[in-house]
């Protein structure tokens, strides 16, 4: 019924102009070929219709039900042309073959648990399934006339026979191999090595139908990359790989995802140990300036005298009376004035100690405002005051004494009491120890206390 329908499509077709080939295809050689419900599918249909739109060919498919078919109808003249196939000593007996268009290479597959073999030369005493008519099956024969082989229908037929262990190995191309472990999920077949030489794919034209190939030729060399690639691509959907690819990305977002998480609980921690180490640093900066002001309040209290504020006897005697120095320069001498209150303890008697204890600050506030910049003001004890005048002489301590008493007289005491002071001076001498220019400044105080007090003498060493 087929092959009427087919005629009589021939016959439509010879009436129209453009040029009539029958052809005829291996009804199960996917992704190259195959029928399926009539039609020619396969990489090799695409190529059909890239011709049919590029020259004045129509085709028309002559179905058949095997390759061995296929090849009955070309020589037998029922189909002019098949669009796939290797060119051997044999077809060309029968056909004129166009140019290459597709290669594959042709792999050898088995069970699982087989070892790997390198080519034909290994394959021992294994036997090997062939699709029958194959060019395979004819270079084995030829190349390989050991080997045990089994002829089977198409590659689905030999990869069955592998599987149900009536041959050890197949050999077939690598694409239609993939395309039928893909369908049918049969994973325990692996590839186990290379299979001869790779298949070098052209259309065959029966003879007497060659004057089709410069055409055939022409539109075959023409097709672009792009164009192959589409088609080959169409034909060989590796669904294995895209579901591999998306394994790959999901480890690598969950491996990402660690990665930041990692980064991000690190990042946390550091800057919670910073925060930290920020507070601490700034306790111990608070702790450094506590301990700074308590230090500076010590060496205060060491060196002062608690109620005037003055330098205190100890810190004057640490600086000035133990350290042996004499500074006489041609500007002027270092001179002591020792000065005490007269009649303090009425004071005290009378008006009380706090009384006494303000005259005692006042007192310091005048001495402190008589004095010169670089002169020293100390308490000595009790009511007593030393002063430390540099670069100065006897005149100018002596004038600076009366302004003192001077001042004195003029303020205006607590309690209202009028004070007197009295006082001693002493210059000292070159070579002298400040103690022994300190105990002759307290000789003329005693003496200006024995003058009947509110006087200024010199001590006579200097005079
Ligand atoms: N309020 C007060 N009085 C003090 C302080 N230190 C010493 N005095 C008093 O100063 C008085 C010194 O008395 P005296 O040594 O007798 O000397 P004076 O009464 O000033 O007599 P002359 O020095 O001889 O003129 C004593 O009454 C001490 O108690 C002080 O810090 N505050």
């Amino acid at each position: 019924e087929r092959l009427a329908s087919s005629y009589l499509k021939v016959t439509e077709e010879a009436a129209s102009s453009r040029q009539l080939i029958r052809y005829c295809v291996d009804p199960d050689w996917l992704p190259y070929e195959a029928i399926r419900e009539g039609e020619h599918v396969g990489i090799s249909s695409d190529y059909i219709r890239y011709i049919e739109s590029h020259s004045n060919f129509k085709f028309s498919l002559v179905p058949t039900t095997s390759w061995s078919e296929t090849l009955n109808f070309l020589q037998t003249g029922r189909c002019e042309l098949t669009p796939m196939l290797n060119k051997t000593a044999t077809r060309e007996q029968f056909l004129h073959f166009s140019h290459v268009y597709f290669h594959s290479p042709n792999v050898l597959v088995s069970l699982k648990e087989q070892p790997f073999l390198q080519g034909f030369e290994n394959i021992g005493s294994r036997t090997l399934a062939v699709p029958k008519g194959y060019r395979l099956a004819e270079y084995i024969q030829h190349y390989y006339p050991k080997v045990k082989i089994i002829e089977v229908g198409s590659e689905p037929a030999g990869l069955e026979a592998v599987l149900d262990k009536r041959a050890d190995l197949f050999v077939g191309s690598m694409f239609s191999v993939n395309a039928y472990i893909q369908q049918t999920g049969f994973n325990h077949l692996k590839i186990a090595g290379w299979g001869g030489p790779e298949d070098e794919l052209r259309m065959g034209v029966s003879l007497g139908h060659e004057a089709l190939l410069p055409i055939l030729n022409q539109v075959l060399d023409d097709v672009d990359e792009l164009e192959r690639i589409r088609i080959y691509q169409k034909w060989n959907n590796i669904t294995v790989i895209d579901e591999t690819n998306y394994l790959l990305i999901y480890q690598v977002i969950v491996g990402t995802l660690l990665v930041v998480f990692l980064l991000a609980t690190r990042t946390f921690f550091i800057s919670r140990y910073n925060r930290r180490l920020t507070d601490k640093n700034e306790q111990l900066e608070a702790l450094r300036l506590r301990l700074e002001h308590t230090n500076a309040e010590l060496e205060f209290l060491s060196t002062h005298d608690p109620l005037t504020k003055l330098y205190n006897r100890h810190y004057f005697n640490r600086q000035f009376v133990h350290e042996h120095r004499s500074e006489i320069s041609s500007e002027g001498a270092i001179c002591l004035v020792m000065l005490d209150i007269d009649f303090f303890k009425e004071i005290n008697d009378t008006l009380g100690h706090a009384v006494g204890d303000n005259i005692l600050m006042e007192l310091s506030g005048v001495l402190q405002h008589c004095v010169r910049e670089t002169d020293v003001v100390a308490r000595w004890g009790g009511e007593e005051f030393v002063i430390l005048c540099h670069q100065t002489s006897i005149d100018l301590v002596k004038t600076l004494c009366q302004r003192i008493a001077a001042a004195i007289k003029d303020y205006r005491f607590s309690g209202n009491v009028q004070l007197t002071c009295s006082f001693g001076i002493a210059k000292l001498v070159n070579n002298e120890p400040m103690q022994s220019c300190f105990e002759r400044a307290d000789k003329a105080l005693y003496q200006a206390k024995a003058l009947g007090r509110n006087q200024i003498c010199v001590d006579e060493f200097n005079t």
